[in-house]
């Protein structure tokens, strides 16, 4: 029998003004795909063994590796499992867009995870089609795991200053692999460390003593059998971190290692036999598996930043606290009109961020197909928005969900809350794949010459239209969603403008160009980041604001419902969907190993002798 819902619960569920399920099968791309990712989840979750019999939080960091081996192993068994055969890519893309299945399973993500986030695209957008079909085919069926390794303990952001070589041998038609320096060592990959075999390496490709630029390889460094490190190969794990405990993240130095010449991946460069190299059509295609994965986590920020909201929605709903008016009870936190500004603002964005998700993925698959063309003219544009959405989607979401777990009190401090593993994991992608700043300064750098072009009466790209819009600096907005959007553009238009006369009056002052770009470095990335409007307008849409919150508080539970995450999925005391938080925090305190005993044994080592005075 299922445990009774909380009444507060109950009764908001009642007064939601609009059909949950409708907005769930919207956001699922239609009522079929909701019924495929249920279909699919109550497959994958009824399979045994797939979750703790400890909380992960009670594990020492080997235990919570090996414990997330063994769940992961049994997880992407039970996904091949319930692949529907009969299901389209599309439908199955569908299926797991919205899916945060793997959350259910892996507080701190998977070991597998740069498999599937990383080694399989960069197969799939750098190899050429004999070597896809090839390494596709043990790569997808898990006969080898992968991983990418690009980051060394010396260079993360500046790809160009990597350190690994990768030297062409034509009499023996190898590459031999060096990390000249400890720096040189590749740092950070995931699953790297005792997880994976194989992983893409990218390294600064030399021939006859000539530099050919930063290339990938794909390197085996594990024996298949054994899992030995492989001779000329130093493995190991980079230590604990804030999050990703179970990524396995790890580090890879290279002691002229030697590959055959078909290891590296020459769809876009290649190296023949005598050595000859063909230089890629545009050296920054190698960068392409970096572009897809910006655009996948602006997905994953808005699926993590709902989860987010809807534990600290549903708590608001439930958590009764202080006194609004005299004599009146407490009411719930959620009737406080700043919790609602703390929170309205997360559902929003990540609605926002769904919808951007999906216009970025249709720029990428078309501007990937134009490149299969031969057609480059999209690819700088398409870098550039994808700088910008993963860098401000991160940024916000991180925001949005500690300000989700700071809205919950004591309660959302605790690891059984799930809210600070959430932080955590979104956290950590403001640094991974392109660190925001540097991202953002890239986006920058697209928009100083979108508007010098714009001035000399050039057509924009779409995106960056609106820096040939002649807005009056006059202009009046009112408070229509096209007003609002206008003001947004002047403003936009203005911050990029400014930077660029920053920039103009250093060079004037004497400054060589790259100096007068560092100097103006703060406002280029307000410019790419930051819209903000003036102060007189503020007044006016903060009425509409606050008008705004009274309107969503009566459907706020609604609208979290509708993301539809199943209990598993939040894996939250506070997020339940029958709101027994109580008791849910009760039963999650009395699993630590300290409550097995009601005197632990340090009372009579240390603090018995210590308070006796015999120590
Ligand atoms: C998340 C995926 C989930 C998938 C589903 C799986 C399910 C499992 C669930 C678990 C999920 C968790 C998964 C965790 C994933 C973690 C992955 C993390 C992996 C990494 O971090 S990999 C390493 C990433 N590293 C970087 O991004 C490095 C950043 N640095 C750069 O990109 C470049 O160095 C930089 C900053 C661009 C500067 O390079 P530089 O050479 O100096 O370039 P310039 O500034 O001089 O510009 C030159 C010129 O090139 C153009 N350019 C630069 N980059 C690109 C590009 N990528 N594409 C196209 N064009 C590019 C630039 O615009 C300039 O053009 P101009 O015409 O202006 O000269
Ligand atoms: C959880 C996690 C998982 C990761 N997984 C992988 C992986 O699987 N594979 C992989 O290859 N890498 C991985 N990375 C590494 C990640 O890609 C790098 O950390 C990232 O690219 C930043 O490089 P860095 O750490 O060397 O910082 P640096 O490049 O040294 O930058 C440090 C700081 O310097 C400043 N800075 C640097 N350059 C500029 C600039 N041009 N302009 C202005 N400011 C600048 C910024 O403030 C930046 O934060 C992972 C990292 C994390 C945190």
């Amino acid at each position: 029998m299922s445990a009774k819902v909380n009444d507060d619960l109950l009764t908001e569920r009642r007064k939601c003004e609009f059909n949950v399920e409708e907005l769930t099968n919207y956001l699922d791309g239609g009522a079929q795909a909701t019924q495929n990712r249920r279909k699919l989840e109550d497959k994958v979750l009824s399979t045994k063994g797939l979750f703790d019999e400890v909380p992960e939080e009670y594990l020492s960091h080997k235990e919570k590796y090996e414990n997330a081996v063994r769940k992961a192993v049994v997880y992407y068994k039970a996904m091949k499992e319930a692949e529907d055969p009969n299901q389209t890519e599309q439908e199955r893309a569908n299926a797991t867009y919205r899916s945060l299945l793997h959350a259910a399973v892996f507080k701190d993500n998977s070991p597998f995870s740069l498999h599937l986030a990383m080694f399989i695209p960069a197969i799939l957008g750098q190899a050429d089609e004999e070597q896809k079909k090839y390494w596709m085919k043990r790569a997808s069926k898990m006969e080898i795991i992968g991983t990418y390794a690009q980051t060394e303990l010396g260079h993360g952001t500046f790809i160009r200053g990597l350190e690994t070589t990768a030297t062409y041998d034509p009499k023996t038609e190898e590459f031999v692999l060096h990390s000249p320096t400890l720096t040189a060592y590749k740092w950070w990959p995931g699953s790297l460390a005792h997880t994976a075999n194989y992983c893409v390496v990218m390294a600064h490709l030399y021939i006859n003593g000539k530099s050919c630029g930063i290339q990938p390889f794909i390197v085996q460094f594990r024996d298949e059998e054994t899992h030995q490190p492989l001779p000329g190969i130093k493995l190991g794990e980079i230590g604990a971190k804030l999050g990703f405990n179970t990524v396995n993240n790890g580090f890879l130095g290279f002691d002229q290692h030697r590959i055959p010449r078909n290891r590296m991946l020459m769809k876009n460069a290649q190296v023949l036999k005598d050595g000859t190299f063909k230089r890629s059509p545009n050296s920054k295609l190698t960068y392409g598996t970096m572009v897809y994965v910006r655009v996948v986590i602006v997905n994953g920020m808005a699926n993590q930043l709902a989860r987010a909201v809807t534990i600290a929605v549903r708590y608001s709903a439930v958590r009764r606290q202080s006194e609004l008016k005299p004599d009146a009870g407490e009411p719930q936190i959620l009737d406080y009109v700043t919790q609602q500004h703390k929170l309205f603002i997360g559902i929003a964005s990540s609605h926002a961020f769904t919808l951007t998700a999906k216009w970025l993925t249709r720029m990428y698959q078309k501007v990937t197909a134009d490149l299969e063309k031969g057609n480059l003219d999209e690819l700088p544009e398409l870098h550039a928005i994808a700088c910008c959405l993963k860098a401000v989607t991160t940024t916000d979401t991180s925001v949005l969900v500690e300000r989700s777990r700071t809205s919950c009190g004591g309660h959302g401090y605790m690891l059984s809350s799930n809210l600070p593993q959430i932080y955590g994991l979104v956290t950590a992608a403001c640094t991974y794949e392109g660190e925001n700043t540097v991202l953002m300064l890239q986006t920058a750098r697209s928009l100083v010459k979108a508007l010098e072009q714009a001035q000399s009466g050039k057509r924009l790209s779409p995106t960056m239209s609106y820096l040939s819009e002649k807005v009056s600096s006059r202009l009046k907005w009112d408070n229509s969603i096209d007003g609002i959007v206008k003001g947004f553009r002047r403003v936009a238009y203005g911050k990029v403008e400014s930077a660029m006369r920053s920039m103009r009056k250093y060079v004037r002052s004497g400054l060589g160009p790259e100096d007068a770009w560092n100097m103006s470095s703060v406002q280029l990335v307000a410019a790419s980041e930051y819209t903000s409007i003036s102060e007189a307008d503020i007044r006016q849409l903060q009425d509409t604001y606050e008008d705004l919150l009274g309107k969503i508080r009566p459907n706020a539970v609604g609208l979290v419902d509708a993301f539809d995450f199943r209990d598993q999925i939040l894996n939250s005391t506070l997020g339940a969907y029958d709101g027994r938080v109580y008791e849910r925090l009760m039963e999650e305190a009395l699993k630590s190993p300290l409550n097995a005993e009601p005197v632990n044994q340090s009372f009579h080592k240390y603090l018995k002798p210590f308070m006796q005075g015999k120590l």
